[in-house]
């Protein structure tokens, strides 16, 4: 099989959700019945055989292309991290890196249960492509970094309007574009009005880093007398379509200030330990608050790899270790993070098991160790296993992974490995020109 073959309706027979055998119908690309009398004619039919299934992962703050990366810089406090490791061999990436680099990383979620991602990067226009092969679904944002500088933000101001058009001139549903200001640090007052007037126009999302160090929210106050989210909010940052990845160091008016918006805020857990941020999200206060609050893994360089069970698995623990709570984010909770709230963060319609939603579901090996026994499926999936469990895949009613294949793997890991080793020869190159 060189490709997996697909259909209008699907019908995927006996897999088991919650406590319930069931089969799904999909059509159309919306899950259409669930039942256990669900059948009829099919053009496609998967075999469940008992499977777990779950709805589709949503990762809700990535920089996909950052595959590239993976094991390139480790180690380091985040500052240190990207302004002498990244930002410098970032200089040298082109439109074919980030192509190839995001075809990695959609093959590597999709392998492990994701079907759509929030990203913020460079080249996006190559990104979408990447993303339009794969079938996955995406919201890509350029990486606005102006560094207070005038010249600069009129250049990301071009580059995030040429990329926005871009993104929508491919009028693919499945791929939307947003507006990415980096952070309080990298981008002035200025570009930050700017960036939220125009996702405004546009009716975009707004992917942003906050307060993801002490270190950021003291600067951000010494500089401006105002808190990370205080500003960004007075510039018009803040609101029902903001995604805001990090949050660990918002205090309670921070958290209310979000839930007050209607914003979402991305926890990344396996990048703040990594890089040793201190702190972890509020998550209570956050819900408390009425913020939404989703699941990211950031990109390769601070995870190492984009797996979403994973990430919940880091995240259920962070929370009840730095928080000292036993009950706090249980397993349910943790996977309606990983699947709905990311879902309505990203502004699309899915991450849910029900008739009527899109059909984003995702089987797991019923047979694994992980799942064995299978007391409770949603525990195994938070706590017990990780991606390699994952066998089929579909998004939007598309199949992307079946029985663990993946069409054109081989092609995208040898692209992948060959565009790492180019990207490092320049930035070799370029250092002995110097
Ligand atoms: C888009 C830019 O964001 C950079 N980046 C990657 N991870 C992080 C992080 O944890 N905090 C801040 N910035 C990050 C990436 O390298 C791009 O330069
Ligand atoms: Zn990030």
């Amino acid at each position: 099989m060189t490709e997996i073959p697909q259909g209008e309706s699907v019908l995927i027979r006996d897999v088991e959700i919650g406590r319930a055998r069931v089969n799904i119908r999909v059509e159309g690309g919306r899950i259409a019945a669930i039942g256990a009398d669900v059948g009829g004619e099919a053009a496609v039919v998967i075999e469940g055989g008992g499977a777990v299934a779950l709805p589709g992962l949503y990762n809700t703050h990535t920089h996909a292309a950052m595959t590239l990366l993976r094991g390139y810089a480790d180690d380091m406090p985040l500052q240190d991290w990207l302004s002498t490791k990244i930002w410098p061999l970032e200089a040298h990436l082109t439109g074919e890196d980030v192509y190839r680099g995001t075809k990695l990383a959609c093959l590597e979620m999709i392998r492990s249960g994701t079907v759509a991602f929030n990203d913020m990067y460079f080249f996006m226009e190559d990104a979408a492509r990447a993303v339009d092969e794969m079938g996955m679904k995406a919201q890509l944002a350029y990486g606005f970094i102006d560094l207070f500088d005038e010249e600069k933000r009129e250049k990301e101001i071009k580059a995030t309007e040429k990329t926005v058009a871009a993104i929508k001139r491919r009028g693919n549903p499945r791929i939307r574009a947003a507006v990415g200001p980096h952070a309080v640090y990298t981008v002035s007052p200025e570009g930050l009005r700017w960036c939220a007037e125009f996702s405004r126009q546009q009716n975009i999302g707004i992917h942003v880093h906050l307060s993801e160090t002490e270190g950021e929210v003291k600067d951000c106050i010494e500089k401006t007398g105002m808190r990370p989210p205080t500003l960004l909010d007075k510039c018009g940052c803040i609101n029902p379509r903001t995604v805001a990845a990090h949050c660990c160091w918002l205090d309670t008016a921070d958290c209310t200030l979000l839930g007050d918006r209607g914003a979402h805020a991305s926890h990344n857990p396996t990048s703040n330990m990594k890089l040793a941020v201190h702190r972890a999200m509020p998550y209570a206060w956050l819900k408390d608050a009425g913020a939404g609050v989703c699941l990211g893994t950031d990109g390769c360089a601070s995870n190492n790899n984009q797996d979403m069970f994973e990430e919940m698995k880091f995240a259920a623990l962070l929370q009840k270790f730095f928080w000292n709570s036993q009950t706090l984010l249980p397993a349910e909770q943790t996977l309606a993070m990983a699947t709905a709230n990311g879902a309505a963060a990203m502004g699309f319609d899915g991450g849910r098991l029900e008739k009527g939603a899109a059909a984003d579901i995702v089987l797991l090996d019923r047979n694994a160790a992980c799942n064995t026994p299978l007391h409770n499926p949603v525990s195994n999936a938070v706590y017990s296993c990780n991606g390699s469990a994952v066998t089929t895949v579909i998004c939007n009613g598309r199949i992307l992974m079946q029985d663990r294949f993946v069409p054109g793997e081989e092609e995208i890991l040898a692209g992948a490995r060959t565009a790492a080793a180019g990207l490092l020869a320049r930035a070799a190159e370029s250092q002995t020109e110097e």
